[in-house]
């Protein structure tokens, strides 16, 4: 493959291959090639080899495999576009101009034509036409405009990363001079998890390939079987331009002898497409639990599924926390059972907070993370350095730039003193998150974030009328009742290290234990139904309709993800089917020969 990255005789190409055939590790292996023998012609003419991926984690685990060489532009496609349209201030706000004045217009038009005008839907378009509005009318003074994919604070100029992303498709399309921007800065841009690429853009970046075929190299990876996202490029191995190239990798070589045939049974009623095993692979266990719903018992059935599954596959660690990963269809069901739900749920009921509370990246989430849980870590390890040099660093109370220090730098350090054994006392027992930081406060042991600050004082303050809170502070009014315990595993679980990710969550990772948890009652969403697709629940006539015309449905939504949640297993495969009709998913999962009646086991 590496030599189709020739940059004076480039090819294009597609490399769509079964779940752990090497993608990831061939594109890398690619790179390094590039790097080892071409670097200097790309530093001598300040082009970069330019990487997409799909998630910030999968960007750092490839940064991190090429040693952080700045040749490579590794990141997620919002901040690769992004990186690209920046420059280009004055055509942004012609695009978002006629953006605006569409939506403004369908909105009003869609206001006119509602039959209760006072009704919600005219209330919510009346809203959104308003806000559009604004918007625009202060488009005029926006000067630059700004984008981060993880910030969810929307001053004047920002830009949504749906915008970042149409607005680059659109310029792409239509600009050939932004092509020219594109392949002059990276002759080599290469996309990992390419079937989940937003459509638009996709056909813009093969139409830019097109154009400059010479001098430009676009290498796809991925696989159509793991589209979990709508709005990506469902024809994209179908109908690709004629000089591409199409290598194929037919071997797995991630899991075990069982767990291939699994996933290889489960992509049968899909493309039909079959890996082989690796020379050396072991022979590997597989096994469904199917449990009868309702059941109170979850957490418990799990921890006892683990024994059985230690028993079973002799291997000891199917005990240990650490060892197995776990996989639920949510990050609530996860919340649960991680037991990280006292924090994590009532934030992440407010939308503006959810995607910085799963991504651990807002102030208030670090200072939560990154300040009050290492100074209670260190506190309670009774490691004096490490104590002041958390508090010295975040506190700005141990300093010149503190007059009281200055003036009297022993009463403050008997102060912090104290402080700190007060805290360590408290922290003998599960103590809530408030409990904590009101003693860390009162000692100004850290910095409290205002939103925080305020909801500490509340209690002595004597407010005359009860005031509403804005939502945000309300969810973390609640989240600071949170045990302590719970702010832990939450940091955990979003640095992934608690045993737990989602079913969505896992594309591209591989693990040696997987139970993978299927649960449609305790999930809210409605993109994917375990249940039918296990044939426990009847499929509706358009079910049936879709399925037979090879329409995207639920069904083979539901299908892909149970492919990417099986395909995982490095080792052993436990999966759990909680149902309303044991019996029905047990015939299924027989008939589809996806499991031998000895490897169900009904609970
Ligand atoms: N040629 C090879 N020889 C030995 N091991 C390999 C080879 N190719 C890949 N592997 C190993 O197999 C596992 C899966 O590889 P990789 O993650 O690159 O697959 P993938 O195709 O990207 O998978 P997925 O689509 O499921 O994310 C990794 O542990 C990798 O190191």
């Amino acid at each position: 493959m590496y030599q189709y990255l020739n940059i004076d005789a480039p090819s294009s190409f597609l490399l769509f291959a079964g779940a752990g055939s090497g993608k990831t590790r061939t594109l890398v292996n690619v790179l390094q090639a590039v790097r080892d023998n071409e670097l200097h012609r790309f530093i001598k003419a300040g082009q970069r080899i330019a990487v997409i991926t799909y998630t910030n984690a999968a960007c750092e685990e490839i940064k991190h495999r090429l040693q952080y060489d700045p040749i490579f532009a590794v990141s997620t496609i919002h901040s690769f576009v992004w990186e690209l349209i920046q420059p280009f201030t004055s055509d942004i706000k012609k695009w978002l101009e006629t953006d605006l004045r569409e939506n403004i217009d369908k909105l009003q038009d869609k206001i006119n034509r509602a039959r209760d005008k006072s009704g919600q839907t005219a209330i919510k378009n009346a809203r959104s036409r308003d806000s559009k509005l604004k918007r625009l009318e202060r488009l005029d003074i926006v000067q630059s405009f700004v984008y981060s994919p993880t910030s969810t604070r929307l001053t004047i100029g920002s830009l949504t990363h749906t915008e970042v992303i149409k607005i680059a498709t659109e310029f792409l399309s239509e600009q050939p001079l932004f092509q020219k921007v594109l392949v002059n800065k990276f002759p080599i841009l290469l996309i990992d998890e390419s079937q989940d690429t937003n459509k638009g853009l996709m056909d813009a970046l093969i139409q830019t390939q097109q154009n400059h075929s010479g001098c430009f190299s676009l290498g796809l990876f991925g696989d159509l079987m793991q589209r979990i996202y709508s709005g990506g490029k469902e024809d994209l191995a179908t109908n690709l331009p004629q000089n591409w190239k199409t290598p194929e990798k037919k071997t797995n070589y991630r899991s075990p002898k069982r767990v291939i045939r699994l996933i290889n049974k489960i992509r049968h009623e899909d493309d039909g497409k079959q890996q082989a095993e690796k020379p050396d692979a072991e022979e590997g266990i597989v096994r469904l639990f199917i449990v009868q719903t309702p059941n109170e018992n979850k957490s418990e059935i799990e921890v006892g599924i683990r024994e059985q599954m230690k028993v079973i596959t002799d291997d000891e660690n199917w005990e240990d926390d650490s060892q197995v990963k776990t996989l639920t269809l949510e990050h609530a069901m996860a919340a649960r059972r991680g037991e990280f739900d006292e924090f994590f749920t009532p934030l992440s009921t407010e939308d503006s907070l959810r995607d910085s509370l799963l991504n651990g990246t807002s102030s208030t989430f670090k200072f939560c993370t990154h300040q009050v849980l290492p100074l209670a870590n260190v506190i309670r390890n009774e490691d004096d350095f490490e104590i002041m040099r958390i508090i010295k660093k975040y506190s700005h109370l141990i300093g010149k730039e503190n007059e009281e220090f200055f003036a009297e730098p022993i009463a403050l350090l008997a102060s912090v003193d104290d402080g700190v054994s007060k805290v360590k006392t408290l922290l003998e027992n599960d103590i809530s998150l408030r409990e904590l930081l009101s003693l860390i406060g009162k000692y100004q042991l850290l910095v409290i974030p205002d939103i925080l600050n305020d909801l500490l004082l509340e209690d002595t303050v004597e407010l005359e009328e009860e005031v509403e809170l804005p939502p945000n502070q309300e969810a973390w009014d609640k989240a600071l009742d949170a045990r302590l315990s719970h702010v832990e595993n939450y940091a955990k679980y979003v640095t992934d290290e608690l045993g737990f990710a989602t079913h969505q969550g896992v594309k591209g990772l591989e693990f040696d234990r997987v139970l993978a948890v299927i649960d449609d009652k305790d999930s809210k969403g409605f993109l994917f139904k375990y249940e039918k697709f296990f044939g426990a629940e009847d499929l509706t006539a358009t079910d049936k309709r879709n399925e037979a015309s090879g329409i995207d449905s639920v069904l083979s939504r539901t299908r892909r993800l149970f492919y990417v949640i099986c395909s995982r297993a490095e080792k052993s495969l436990a999966v759990v089917a909680y149902s309303q009709d044991p019996l029905a998913v047990k015939n299924r999962a027989i008939d589809a020969e996806w499991f031998v009646e000895d490897e169900i086991i009904l609970i």
